[in-house]
Parts: structure tokens; C-alpha cells; sequence
């Protein structure tokens, strides 16, 4: 008999070509997303050496991070965004791979439509040159970002030469309180492990909490897995992934799907599998979480105060914690809930999908926004979510409020498209990331959920949810 065996054990060892003595395998990629930011050279470095891309079958191209999210989207003003997504374009004629088009309604966020398309499946091997690739582990498919190099060695091989990691589970335990999300379940993660508790380990999200998720919701998990450290999140597939996958585009059908179900239900680590290490966290106690300072793990109550950097045994720690405030523009001792934004952000590949459109929707109806929000964003993860949304009736309630509807992109999740917070003004944002500079240069990010967000805008400031919802 089998040793027992993890999730992330049993597609590793399916995936493995050769292993070497120095512990590194070379394993076979099931899946390549690309977008325009990591493969222009990747592509050059292919012509220069007279490659063909070895499984453009296996690769699925979009546009996301650039793309302006105005209507009209055409022209792109800024000449290296232009150059950018023209070279991604021209590039997967010429190799052949499949490119959803600006204009497409399948267009969005890369970690939006691979779910989406059915592209995503349990048990897969999926890379992108994305950090955030770790989103698609809510499928249980072992999922990562890799770097430009990289992206030209699957180009060229379908595979990569990688040293496995270790497991570590991530058991949250109870239940979610009152308008409690994933995104603060994964903010409470975050400020758990820090933003290197999870280096040299992929994570399994498991408990009861994990289980109760909406797929939506474990991507949003997933998603920030990357933000603790950790390459990879996983989630065991269940009866829920099964559902979600059935039906999309790419997914497999009839015999097929019905020999990848029996497949699909064997992934889930045995009992007894062997964890290097747990972490155990009490879901019924999380709050709703935002972030003070400029680093996802600094994460906080909204009832609660901005942290003293006293407080910080660890001196590189304290003096982190004093260049952030200062960034930030904040006092220690401050009430969260005292302190004002002036930019809403509903958006980013950790947020934007139809279920966090209507969380958010939801506080949003009825009200409008408050007098001191300077610009309210709303960008679906994707042109389907859009069109979902709006049969839904979300945008009207958005835009109502006084929100802007957009189409979908990155957008202001990070500085290389028009969408930007401008300098010294805060944002309530639902992206994953509060580094300096990330929404714009002196820009200053709060990290939340959907609900959170929305409170913000109705409310002009940082705000408990659950004093609205
Ligand atoms: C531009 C891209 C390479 C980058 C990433 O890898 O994550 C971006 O998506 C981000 O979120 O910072
Ligand atoms: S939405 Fe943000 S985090 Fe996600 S891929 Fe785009 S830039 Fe990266």
C-alpha cells in the first residue's frame, strides 16, 4: 500500500517526467494562461532560436492588465501599453495560440476567465507569468506564477524543472460570522502567517469554513496565497468544483467529464497524509479585516486602532511598521473607522466576480455616495461577469450611487492602465495588494472585501459593514 498522500503529493507525482539527484523533477504543464505583460520576450526569445511553441493547445492568451476600461476602450493612449498589447496579439497569430480579444465579451482578467472558460480543471498542473496564478488552486489544481524565462520553457517544452515544496494546511475551524467574506478569511491568513509563513510551501485550505465557500469565494482565498508567501494555494475539489466546472467552454463533456469525475474524486489528501506543518485559525473569530499600513499581513479589525510600532517586538518589524504609517499618513491610535477615503475600488482578479458584484450591490442599493469619494470604480473581472451583473440589475444600482461601471481589466489594482488613485489620497480597495505605489505613485491602498468597500463609499470612510448591512 501507497503511503498516504496530500492533494498537492498526488498531482505533483502525477505530473513528474524524470526526477534528478539533486530532488528537482521536471514536471509537465497541463495549462499556460498568458496575458501581455510577461511574454513579449518570451516570445522573442522562441523566434530568436527558432522554436514553435511545443502545445499551443494547452495555452489560452488574453489582455487584462493595459487594457483601458473606458468605453470605447480603443484607442490606448500610453505608446508602451499600445506596444504591449499589440505585440500579445500579434504574437499568438503567429504562434498560434488561442487569443481572447480586447473586444470580446469571454475578454477579462486572466485568473477571471480560466475558471471561467473551463480552462481551469482539478488535478492540473497550471502556469502563468502571474503571481496571483495561485487563484486557480481553488479548483485543486496546482496552480502558480512563474517568470518570463520560464514562460519561454513551457513555450518551448510544456514543462518546468521545479523542487517540490513542502505542505502546510490551513485549517479554519467554526463558522463565519455575520457578513464575514473569503477576502477576510484570506486577510486574517495573511496577517496569521505574514508575508513569508508560507515560503517554501503550498497551502491546503481545509476546515469547515473552507468547505462552506462558494467557488467565487476560494478563489478569492486562493488568490492571496501568494501574498503569505506561499507559491500555491489548494482547495480539496468537491461536489461544489464539480458543479462550477460541468458546462463551461472547455471543459470536458459527456464520457469524458464522467472519467475526469472519477479522477476529480480521488484528489483530496488521504486522511492521515503527512503536513509539515498546520496552521490552525478560529473563523468564528474573524472580524472584518482591513489593512493599515503596506503590506497585506498588516491587517487589522475595522473596530480597532492603527497599531503603535511599540507594539512590534521585532525591530525590523517596528521600523517597517513607522515607514508605513508615514506613508500612510497615519497616527498610531487612530480609529480605523475615523479615517476618510476618497477612491472606491470594486475590482482585481482577488474581487471582481459576480458574486463579489453582488455583495457588494447589496449595501450599496438605495444609497449614494458619500459627498468626500472622489472616484468609484466598479470593474468586473470579465466581459461574462459584466453581462451577468447586468441582468442582474447590479449596474444600475452601482451607478445610481454614483459609482462608475467599467469594462473589464486590472484597472486600478495596479498602475500600468489609466485607472490610478492620485497621490496622497486613500482607496478602499478589494485588490490584494497594499504596496507603496501600487495604485498610483503616494497612493494609499486599504485593503478589504466587496462589503467593505462598499460601506466605504456610502459611508466616506473606513466602515464596520455589519453597522450597515
Ligand atoms: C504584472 C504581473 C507580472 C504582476 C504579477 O506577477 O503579479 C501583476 O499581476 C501583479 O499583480 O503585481
Ligand atoms: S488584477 Fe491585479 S493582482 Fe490580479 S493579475 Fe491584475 S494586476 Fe495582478
Amino acid at each position: 500500500m501507497t503511503a498516504p498522500r496530500t492533494l498537492y503529493d498526488k498531482i505533483w507525482d502525477d505530473h513528474i517526467i524524470s526526477t534528478r539527484d539533486d530532488g528537482t523533477a521536471l514536471i509537465f504543464i497541463d495549462r499556460h494562461l498568458i496575458h501581455e505583460v510577461t511574454t513579449p520576450q518570451a516570445f522573442a526569445g522562441l523566434r530568436d532560436a527558432g522554436r514553435r511553441l511545443r502545445r499551443p493547445d494547452l495555452t489560452l492568451a488574453v489582455p487584462d492588465h493595459n487594457v483601458p476600461t473606458t468605453d470605447p476602450r480603443l484607442p490606448i493612449h500610453d505608446p508602451e501599453s499600445a506596444a504591449q498589447l499589440a505585440a500579445l496579439k500579434a504574437n499568438c497569430e503567429e504562434f498560434g495560440v488561442e487569443y481572447l480579444d480586447i473586444n470580446a465579451v469571454e475578454q477579462g482578467i486572466v485568473h477571471v476567465i480560466g475558471p471561467e472558460q473551463g480552462f481551469t480543471l482539478p488535478g492540473v498542473t497550471m502556469v502563468c507569468g502571474d503571481s496571483h496564478t495561485s487563484t486557480h488552486g481553488a479548483f485543486g489544481a496546482l496552480a502558480f506564477g512563474i517568470g518570463t524565462s520560464e514562460v519561454e520553457h513551457v513555450f518551448a517544452t510544456q514543462t518546468l524543472l521545479l523542487k517540490k515544496s513542502k505542505n502546510l494546511a490551513v485549517t479554519v475551524t467554526g463558522s463565519l460570522g455575520y457578513s464575514i467574506t473569503a477576502k477576510d478569511v484570506a486577510l486574517a491568513i495573511c496577517g496569521e502567517l505574514g508575508t513569508a509563513g508560507g515560503t517554501g510551501f503550498v497551502l491546503e485550505y481545509r476546515g469547515p469554513v473552507i468547505e462552506a465557500l462558494s467557488m467565487e469565494g476560494r478563489m478569492t482565498l486562493c488568490n492571496m496565497s501568494i501574498e503569505a508567501g506561499a507559491r500555491a494555494g489548494l482547495v480539496a475539489p468537491d461536489e461544489k468544483t464539480f458543479a462550477y466546472v460541468a458546462g463551461r467552454p472547455r471543459a470536458p463533456k459527456g464520457a469524458e467529464l464522467e472519467q475526469a469525475l472519477a479522477w476529480w474524486r480521488q484528489l483530496a489528501s488521504d486522511a492521515n497524509a503527512h503536513f509539515d506543518r498546520e496552521v490552525i485559525i478560529d473563523g468564528s473569530a474573524i472580524a472584518p479585516l482591513v489593512t493599515w499600513g503596506t503590506s497585506p499581513e498588516d491587517v487589522v479589525a475595522v473596530t480597532g486602532v492603527v497599531p503603535s510600532p511599540d507594539s512590534f517586538a521585532d525591530p525590523s518589524k517596528r521600523a517597517a511598521a513607522e515607514k508605513s504609517l508615514a506613508y500612510m499618513g497615519l497616527a498610531p491610535g487612530t480609529r480605523l473607522e475615523d479615517v476618510p477615503v476618497e477612491n472606491i475600488f470594486i475590482g482585481s482578479c482577488t474581487n471582481s466576480r459576480i458574486e463579489d458584484l453582488r455583495a457588494a450591490a447589496e449595501i450599496v442599493k438605495g444609497h449614494r455616495l458619500a459627498g468626500n469619494i472622489r472616484q468609484a470604480l466598479v470593474v468586473p473581472g470579465s466581459g461574462l461577469v459584466k453581462r451577468q451583473a447586468e441582468a442582474e440589475g447590479l449596474d444600475r444600482i452601482f451607478t445610481e450611487a454614483g459609482f462608475e461601471w467599467r469594462e473589464p481589466g486590472c484597472s486600478m489594482c495596479l498602475g500600468m492602465n489609466p485607472d490610478k488613485v492620485p497621490a496622497g489620497e486613500r482607496c478602499a480597495s478589494t485588490s490584494n495588494r497594499n504596496f507603496v505605489g501600487r495604485q498610483g505613485p503616494g497612493a494609499r491602498t486599504h485593503l478589504m472585501s466587496p462589503a467593505m468597500a462598499a460601506a466605504a463609499a456610502i459611508t466616506g470612510r473606513l466602515a464596520d459593514v455589519r453597522q450597515l448591512a
